[in-house]
């Protein structure tokens, strides 16, 4: 398979050239297991570790390889195993926080307490799908977490409103995503049925990296299923060159379609956090952002101050208040969220 199948661009190719003339080699991370990576070499999979000097040098677990990433290896003439030198700089990640040390709690699904640091689920990504399944109950709001977790994370969103065949108000939900995020291409479809299923191939041509997001039970796996069909291709089906027949146990969770697009299926896409700067909050709520421009106070909490623009958008119903309690409940969690990366920052300095 060629580098450029599997995702490579020029981007890559002018950040590889310095090792390229070293006479070291690219290949995209397929899974990781613990310090163990799989990662395509030419026609194959292959494992591979990181050098020690890697290992020296990384400082945050966001340091490492992670999923989709593109590494720069070496490999011995008839090693088994290959050494992983660098990651090329990721175009875009998924990452989600994770709590590195004691004290946290889970209070309604958050974390509550200890220190938490980012970690880089998968990489490299030109599209996420949100999906979202039409029998349970329909939340916006559910969606505009999601999209502020992709806009965060630097990809491109699109919504899928699975199980069409089980729904008759498939209009009424378009037009409230519409409310809320215009600009975002929104399909009906039905995994199990086989209706509007062509949707996902124009995302998924030659060396297209796409990931599934949504809650459990949405139709996630149905529709990865439905796309790699019976001509299922999965990396480790290819033989991977462990020597003497041996596979290797870790799962491939870069999946390669026969039509050239590939479909990124690790166990923590599927969680749902937040991470990033408050600023992510501008995209997903553009028209709250848009109007506390005309808020009295540039400091206004869009409580009641006098002059709020926002109070008054929601008096005029040009606003919903569960719109605002929503955006306010996310700053509130990014808000401190940063505070506890500022306080890790601090202390890690320290050291
Ligand atoms: N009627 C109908 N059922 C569907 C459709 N797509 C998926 N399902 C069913 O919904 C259930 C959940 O689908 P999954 O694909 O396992 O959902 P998932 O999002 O992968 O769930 P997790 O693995 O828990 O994250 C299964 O019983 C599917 O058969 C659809 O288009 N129509
Ligand atoms: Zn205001």
């Amino acid at each position: 398979m060629e580098l450029h199948s599997q995702g490579w661009n020029a981007t890559f190719e002018e950040c590889f050239k310095s090792f390229k003339q070293k006479g070291l080699k690219a290949g995209r991370v397929i899974s990781k297991n613990k310090d163990i990576f799989l990662i395509t070499v030419e026609e194959k999979s292959l494992t591979a570790k990181i050098t020690g000097k890697f290992r020296f040098k990384a400082q945050f677990n966001k340091d490492f390889p992670a999923v989709g990433d593109w590494v720069v290896y070496e490999r011995k003439e008839n090693d088994n195993q290959a050494l992983i030198h660098a990651i090329l700089p990721r175009e875009n990640a998924y990452v989600r926080k994770l709590p590195i040390s004691g004290g946290r709690k889970f209070k309604k699904g958050m974390i509550e307490g200890g220190k938490t640091e980012e970690q880089v689920i998968a990489s490299n990504i030109n599209t996420a799908f949100i999906v979202i399944g039409l029998d349970n109950n329909f939340e916006i709001r559910r969606v505009e977490r999601f999209m502020t977790l992709v806009y965060n994370s630097g990809i491109e969103p699109v919504i899928i409103l699975n199980k069409v065949d089980l729904c008759f108000k498939v209009e009424e939900y378009i037009n409230q995503i519409k409310e809320v995020a215009d600009k975002v291409p929104v399909y009906s479809v039905s995994a199990g049925k086989n209706v509007n299923m062509d949707v996902f191939f124009k995302y998924l041509t030659c060396g297209k990296t796409v990931i599934f997001l949504g809650s459990s039970g949405v139709g996630k796996s149905t529709i990865t299923n439905f796309l790699v069909g019976d001509r299922k291709q999965k990396t480790q089906s290819i033989s991977t060159s462990t020597g003497k027949g041996k596979h290797t146990t870790t799962n491939s969770e870069l999946i390669f379609l026969q039509t050239g697009g590939i479909i990124i299926d690790t166990p923590g896409v599927r969680e749902l956090q937040l991470w990033g700067d408050e600023e992510v909050l501008d995209q997903s709520f553009e028209e709250i952002k848009q109007l506390s421009y005309d808020c009295k106070f540039n400091n206004c909490q869009h409580q009641e101050e006098p002059g709020c623009a926002i109070q008054k958008a929601i008096n005029d119903q040009r606003l919903s208040q569960s719109r605002l309690n929503s955006f306010k409940k996310q700053l509130a969690e990014l808000q401190k969220l940063n505070t506890r990366i500022r306080d890790f920052k601090k202390k890690s300095n320290k050291k």
